[in-house]
């Protein structure tokens, strides 16, 4: 079982652009790619490296925009696999 992170350990963890939802138990960030060829390349890539890493967020896609979302549901909150995660979508967004 992964553990929780302390809600009050959070704030200083989302790595950038992210932000807490749900009361705190998931985040979220919105990306926005110069089109929609860019945006779903992202999410194929995301997509194959979710199911590496056996964590997968949630994606919701308007054109060239994406929101990803991330909680762990098997701890019914964020844990380190989110962190990382988002990290990752970061990393392989560039600076959108
Ligand atoms: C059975 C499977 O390993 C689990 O359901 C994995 C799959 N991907 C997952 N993704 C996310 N975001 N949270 C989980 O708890 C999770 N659990």
């Amino acid at each position: 079982m992964t553990d929780l992170i302390p809600h009050d350990k959070l704030s200083d963890m989302l790595p950038t652009g992210w932000v807490l939802c749900d009361e705190g138990t998931a985040m979220e960030k919105t990306f926005n790619f110069a089109d929609f060829a860019e945006a779903f390349s992202w999410m194929t890539h995301m997509a194959l490296v979710s199911e590496k890493v056996n964590h997968h967020p949630q994606m919701l896609y308007v054109y060239k925009t994406v929101q990803a979302y991330l909680t762990t549901h098997d701890a019914n909150g964020i844990t380190e696999k989110d962190i990382t995660f988002a990290q990752k979508m970061n990393e392989v967004a560039g600076d959108v």
